[in-house]
């Protein structure tokens, strides 16, 4: 939470102004300034906080704030300052025609607040001369109705300025959130994935910051802008003496609000890190009740819990004391200027040189001057910079693996994939080997199962396909050419993916299946469920219409339909990442006979990560990789005759590894045969051979 000091208010008690003001500060401040707002009263000077909340998600203060004595008090360097407003006015300039319109009204109804002490003060002197002259020759009705047209003009220009503002800021937040989502959308996974962008928090705090910004900015900039300069205008008018003297107290007194805004802002920013980790601690033990209650971890986590809370409690009591210190000061020179131009003010009313009306419209154009001066620095314009460099590094910034360049792949194209000499690295993980020297062709229609022990770099091959990733060191090829020249979507239309743990996305079946694919028509989608033996879909009351939130999935159902999905592109090459997690009998079966459909077919090139028995019997070739290359290849058949192969032992230690944890983890499978053969003993190794022929189920390794 933020607090930033809006203004200095008024003077109070003196001059009979109590009954005026709350008037007059409505009249002269935003009410979005007034909403929401608290009251500190010093001795006759109010002061009105706003709370702002500037986060959902904590950030780290080396990203708020820079080191040094000034960049303290400032969100970043001048030049991203710069660059960054100038950004923020450029998305103000669609909305140029109502802002235009806004802008008129505003200075309508400034010109009318504007004329509010000055009127005051006519007032004053007319009620207090012996011999009242009204002005034109009005009569006091006629002067009265005047006022009353006046007051009622300038608040419907106030009202339609508000509105049009208001909408203006909307629309701006609309599109600068439309274009930060397509900015995440295609960057490279890393930098979402991993939390590294803060995307979330930018596409949906900030952008809403730089909205209001924006247009709190506009509309109180040029506010303050009008009230500063009129203010100053009317007052040398009435005494130039009396505000030459004003000028000498209230820029000093401004710079010191600023200053010390700003550090209550970086207070502030401290505190909403640690509510950020507060929040984080109890999400986590939340998240994992069954784990916590299982412990009889809960005093435990009260403490931690406790510990988190007692660091905001304490940074909350650093803003506190700030706050009132700050507050306390503010107040203490707001006073004695007004004491001090009410005792000069005093003595040239004794001497004649003015009236007792000028005197007090001097007075409150002060505290105007004085308010405007503080709305345009303390306004919301640092916040507005700030959360706009992070939208703005966003939106301009060029993905990893670039998404707009490249030659566009004819959808028709077929070849041969090659990984030639391919090194690779997560870019997180700097100097961590995945592959190295990592090499493989898969011819066209082929079908290649990689496997490998968990770890060993299966997934990431696939991700190098994907070009979710590029490799460090050599290249990928399709048909000859280096992917990274092709234009990244359509080689990605090249690729069916079926990944381990499929998402589908809130809709029906049947959108599910057409992710992607918004054009495909729903015999399209029919044809790619019956190819991918998703017959259940047929089976369900709504069918393809079915809501996905109502269902509750098997696994197999959820991989069928992204088989489905991914076949409903034509892909000239699936890549298909098994689940770990066994399927039960009938789903292996039903999966496997759509990847056998897929495979009959010998149009699409196959890239299987395996890791059951079933699925590796079925590839053409397998290929084993360990220490980040492919250390044996060969067809099924081959490896398992090879007594000295690394499959065999591979799939030796797997299977041991599993009938030594089988007793302890689940009874024996009393499943018959033919629903699934299990291999429970490092010997049945030999078995597989026959399975070439009639593949087994739930064989994992
Ligand atoms: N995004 C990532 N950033 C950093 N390291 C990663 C990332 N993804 C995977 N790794 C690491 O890279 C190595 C290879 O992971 P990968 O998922 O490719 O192995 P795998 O053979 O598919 O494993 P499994 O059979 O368990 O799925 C592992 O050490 C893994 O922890």
């Amino acid at each position: 939470m933020l607090r930033v000091p809006v203004c200095t208010a008024s003077s109070r008690g003196i001059y009979s102004l109590a009954v005026l003001r709350p008037r007059c500060i409505h009249s002269i401040l935003p009410t979005s300034l007034i909403r929401n707002t608290r009251l500190f009263t010093g001795v006759g000077i109010s002061f009105r906080t706003r709370t702002y909340s500037t986060q959902s998600t904590p950030r780290k203060s080396s990203e708020l704030v820079k080191p040094g004595i000034l960049s303290r008090f400032l969100p970043s360097g001048p030049s991203v300052t710069a660059s960054s407003f100038r950004k923020i006015v450029a998305l103000a300039k669609p909305e140029r025609k109502p802002l235009t319109t806004a802008v008129g009204l505003l200075l309508l109804s400034s010109a009318v607040t504007m004329s509010i002490p000055f009127t005051i003060g006519k007032l004053i002197d007319f009620f207090s001369s012996v011999n009242p002259q009204i002005p034109l020759g009005l009569s006091i009705w006629q002067a009265s109705g005047v006022l009353l047209f006046l007051f009622s003009a300038g608040a419907a220009a106030n009202a339609g300025r508000t509105y049009l503002m208001r909408m203006s800021g909307q629309r701006i937040v609309a599109r600068l959130r439309e274009q930060t989502y397509s900015a995440a959308l295609h960057q490279e996974v890393e930098f979402v994935e991993r939390g590294e962008g803060d995307v979330l928090s930018r596409l949906s705090v900030d952008t809403t910051i730089v909205g209001e910004s924006v247009t709190q900015n506009l509309s109180d900039g040029l506010r303050a802008i009008v009230m500063s300069s009129v203010g100053l205008g009317a007052m040398f008018y009435l005494s130039p003496t009396l505000t030459t003297l004003m000028l000498c107290v209230v820029p000093p007194v401004s710079f010191g609000v600023v200053f010390y805004g700003r550090y209550l802002k970086r207070l502030s920013n401290r505190t909403q890190e640690a509510m950020g980790e507060m929040s984080k601690h109890a999400t986590e033990s939340l998240s994992a009740l069954r784990t916590v209650q299982a412990y009889n971890a809960q005093p435990q986590e009260e403490q931690k819990f406790h510990e988190k809370v007692t660091n905001v409690l304490n940074l909350a009591k650093k803003e506190a004391v700030a706050s009132g210190i700050f507050f306390g000061s503010t107040g203490w020179s707001g006073n004695v200027t007004i004491l001090a131009l009410l005792g000069y003010g005093g003595s040239l009313v004794s001497q004649g040189e003015i009236t007792v009306g000028d005197l007090t419209s001097l007075l409150l154009y002060t505290v105007y001057v004085g308010s405007g001066l503080q709305m345009l620095t303390c306004s919301s314009i640092m916040r507005g910079i700030g959360a706009g460099n992070r939208v703005f590094e966003l939106l301009g910034r060029e993905p990893a693996i670039p998404t707009n360049s490249g030659v566009v792949l004819d959808p028709h194209r077929r070849g041969p994939v090659r990984f030639e000499r391919v090194g690779f690295e997560y870019p997180s993980r700097r100097g961590v080997e995945i592959l190295n020297d990592f090499n493989l062709e898969i011819g066209v229609g082929e079908s290649v199962a990689i496997v490998g022990t968990s770890g060993s770099g299966k997934s990431s091959v696939q991700s190098l396909l994907l070009r979710y990733y590029d490799p460090v060191r050599g290249k990928v090829t399709f048909d000859g050419q280096d992917i990274r020249e092709l234009r990244l979507d359509s080689w990605r239309s090249a690729i069916g993916i079926v990944p381990q743990d499929p998402v589908l996305f809130t809709g029906t079946i049947a959108s599910n299946i057409a992710f992607g694919n918004p054009t495909a028509t729903r015999e399209q989608i029919e044809d790619a469920a019956r190819e991918a033996n998703c017959e259940f879909v047929w089976g369900m009351p709504k069918g393809f219409d079915t809501e996905i939130g109502r269902l509750s999935l098997s696994g197999g159902q959820r991989q069928r339909l992204a088989i489905a999905r991914a076949l409903l592109k034509k892909p000239a090459i699936l890549a298909l990442d098994e689940a770990t997690s066994a399927l039960d009998a009938n789903s292996e079966n039903r999966v496997n006979d759509a990847v056998d459909k897929i495979l009959r077919k010998r149009q699409t090139t196959c890239l299987f990560v395996a890791h059951r028995l079933s699925t590796i019997a079925r590839a053409e070739r397998i290929v084993v990789l360990e220490g980040g290359r492919i250390t044996e290849s060969g067809t099924y058949r081959q490896l398992v005759n090879d007594p000295s192969s690394r499959f065999r032992t591979l799939m030796a230690e797997q299977l041991h590894a599993a009938s030594t944890q089988r007793p302890t983890t689940s009874p024996p499978s009393r499943e018959p045969a033919s629903e699934g053969a299990e291999v429970t003993e490092p010997e049945e190794v030999e078995e597989v051979e026959a399975a070439k022929e009639s593949p087994p189920s739930n064989n994992k390794i």
